[in-house]
């Protein structure tokens, strides 16, 4: 062996120590960015030449080579890479050995090793492996793949009937083994998605105080005020990509969840992993405790919560300010900050307030509209017209209803050129008093004051249908069964294909079931839900419909802020990941009905998507690492983390 390489492990972040031989090629790949140093024998950076990365201290992204080949280099000096623990690892070109930094020599071994989930394999460590780290005994001997792992973890949780167990029993394998979690995962992304994310992350979210085992992430209360900074570093990751953070007020459409929302952040970042391929140890799910509002959760006794109203004003003004000070702080500019499920009146201020100094996006109002509106320019190849000939009603005028309407607006605007304002005419909502009109002006909350149009009151939302005569019907109240049967027929008796999305989560919140809208459209219904529903049979034919839910964008759109260093998001990184999700789509799609492609395919997608934000990003001069890849797809594709086992030393 020609390397004598010694690792050690901080904190599950890990440097890996190589001493270089004189004309030696060293390959260092890693899938996130990392530094490679060359050091002298003093431990310091080495600045003499002979090295043929360009810099002697040189942060990366992809794999990159280290070449030494000037024969003045010092026999002592050493490369020396810090990375995450997941990826990283050393190759000797010469000899074409390979070391996995993360389990060498001093790190987790014997029975701890089995208990990291990081590095855990179970009956897949080799017997070479058994017997380096110590471990010889404490398995059974049966050796098995990785592969074989995931047929027999499929088939056990296909065993359990009801869903809120199988999602109970995927969080205990990420828990376990995490690689083998994120395998399922990738493999199967249609069946688990509907068991780690929505519609059973909903139910989970409801008993999380019973079913909650082990921290999956930060939860930061009221009463840490002043205390932020030193609770970001009792998590034990340093190099944190994207924070997803909620507060818990409004969980889907099942409302104030208080600090049981916590489910919310950590089925949404193991999607970040699965479906973007952002790794693991990058992601942190954070929750903000500020006391709940629902009484039912105040006298559980299961609740895991603060016992105290919501803190409003200033009180709770302070923490997020401190909260999100303290997180650039900490992670730097370049870490990606998502809010989620935030009550309608916090999640506009906080997005205003913080989209200028910070990389932030809201995934109910930004993610979400950029997937409805990737819909909606798929719908359109089934009933023609461009997006300004149609004329689009909400019912539901919060995060997602204003979110979706801007954005369509914006594509119009910018394909017409016309005004945002002569715009926004093509676009209507109702809220729970009705049509937003003119008259209401005084009274509405100042989100929804833009989309107030010239007309007389309507009272409720059929009437609203029969007035306006939208050719597009959005639901994003979070009022369940709204779509009535009189509802939809009404939307079919002027629209030879009416495109109906009913967006509300989980499925007990649609706005309308998939059967209820080819029923009553008698087939002809162009529909999405937020929620999934299978295929229907109407008079003989089956219909499938898809899944509009902003999980089609967010891990593509993180994954290109990440690839690129962006440091804003820019609405115009929204229009792009709209148009290369609908890019996605292909004809045979579209003839089958469907307005979104299948997310068998999403990290292909997700890539896509990646590459036009990024692109989007170094365009605008939003972006920080250069050079810019060249072919940003196989860029993007290329830093994706690998849910397959490494090989240890
Ligand atoms: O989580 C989901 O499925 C979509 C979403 O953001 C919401 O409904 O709030
Ligand atoms: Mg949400």
């Amino acid at each position: 062996m020609s390397i004598k390489g010694t690792t050690f492990m901080n904190n599950n972040s890990v440097s890996g120590v190589s001493r270089m031989r004189q004309s030696q090629s060293l390959r260092v790949s890693g899938r996130y960015p990392m530094v490679v140093s060359m050091m002298n024998r003093n431990g310091r950076p080495e600045t003499s030449v002979g090295v043929s990365v360009d810099n002697v201290v040189k942060e990366v992204n992809g794999p990159i080579m280290v070449e030494v080949v000037d024969r003045k280099l010092k026999q002592q000096s050493s490369v020396v890479v810090e990375g995450s623990s997941d990826d990283v690892y050393i190759e000797d070109m010469s000899t074409k050995d390979e070391y996995v930094t993360p389990l060498s020599v001093s790190v987790a071994s014997g029975y701890s090793l089995l208990r990291n989930p990081r590095h855990n394999k179970g009956l897949a460590f080799t017997e070479n492996e058994r017997d380096a780290h110590y471990i010889r005994g404490l398995l059974p001997p049966g050796v098995v793949k990785q592969d074989l792992q995931v047929k027999k973890t499929m088939n056990d949780l296909r065993q359990y009937e009801v869903p809120l167990h199988k999602y109970q029993a995927m969080m205990a394998l990420q828990e376990r083994n995490e690689r083998l979690f994120y395998k399922l995962l990738v493999e199967n992304v249609e069946e688990l998605l509907p068991i780690v994310y929505t519609p059973t992350v909903g139910e989970a979210c409801q008993k999380y105080g019973s079913i909650f085992k082990r921290p999956q992430g930060l939860f930061i209360t009221i009463e840490d005020k002043g205390r932020i900074l030193e609770i970001l570093n009792n998590w034990p990751e340093k190099d944190i990509q994207v924070i997803i953070v909620t507060d818990g007020e409004r969980i889907l459409g099942l409302g104030d969840l208080g600090c049981q929302g916590m489910g919310i952040p950590v089925g949404k970042l193991s999607l970040y992993t699965a479906l973007g391929g952002i790794r693991p140890s990058a992601c942190l799910p954070i929750t903000i405790d500020v006391g709940t509002n629902n009484e039912k959760l105040l006298n559980d006794e299961f609740y895991i919560g603060l016992r105290q109203k919501r803190a409003t004003g200033q009180e709770y003004a302070e923490l997020m300010n401190e909260f999100m000070s303290a997180v650039k702080q900490n992670y730097g500019e370049k870490v990606l900050i998502q809010f989620e499920d935030f009550a309608n009146h916090n999640a506009f201020d906080l997005l205003a307030k913080y989209s200028p100094t910070h990389l932030v996006f809201n995934d109910d109002i930004q993610g979400t509209a950029s997937v409805v509106l990737a819909g909606l320019i798929s719908a359109l190849k089934l009933v023609g017209g461009s997006l300004a000939d149609h004329r689009f009603l909400f019912l539901g005028a919060g995060e997602a209803g204003t979110g979706i309407a801007e954005l369509i607006a914006l594509e119009i605007s910018k394909q017409t050129r016309a005004p945002l304002e002569e715009a926004r005419k093509k676009i209507w909502l109702v809220d729970s008093k009705g049509l937003i009109v003119k008259s209401r002006l005084n009274s509405l909350q100042h989100f929804k004051k833009p989309w107030a149009q010239e007309h007389q009151p309507v009272t409720d939302l059929l009437d609203a249908v029969k007035a306006i005569r939208p050719t597009v019907l959005i639901g994003s109240s979070g009022v369940g069964q709204t779509f009535t049967k009189e509802v939809v027929e009404t939307m079919s008796s002027f629209n030879k294909k009416p495109i109906i999305l009913a967006l509300s989560n989980p499925t007990s919140k649609s706005e309308c079931t998939a059967e209820q809208a080819y029923t009553w459209s008698e087939g002809r219904a162009i529909f999405a839900s937020g929620s999934p529903f299978g295929p229907v049979e109407y008079n003989g034919k089956v219909y499938v419909s898809g899944q509009s839910n902003n999980a089609y964008t967010f891990p593509g759109l993180g994954l290109g802020l990440i690839i690129s260093g962006a440091i804003r998001v820019h609405d115009d990184m929204l229009l792009a990941a709209s148009e290369a999700l609908a890019a996605q789509v292909t004809l045979e799609h579209i003839e089958k009905g469907l307005i979104y492609p299948p997310f068998t395919n999403i990290r292909k997608i997700s890539a896509h998507i990646a590459a036009k934000v990024a692109a989007k990003a170094y365009e605008l001069d939003l972006a920080s690492r250069f050079p810019q890849p060249e072919n940003l797809i196989a860029y993007a594709e290329s830093c994706m983390y690998s849910p397959n086992y490494q090989k240890y030393r």
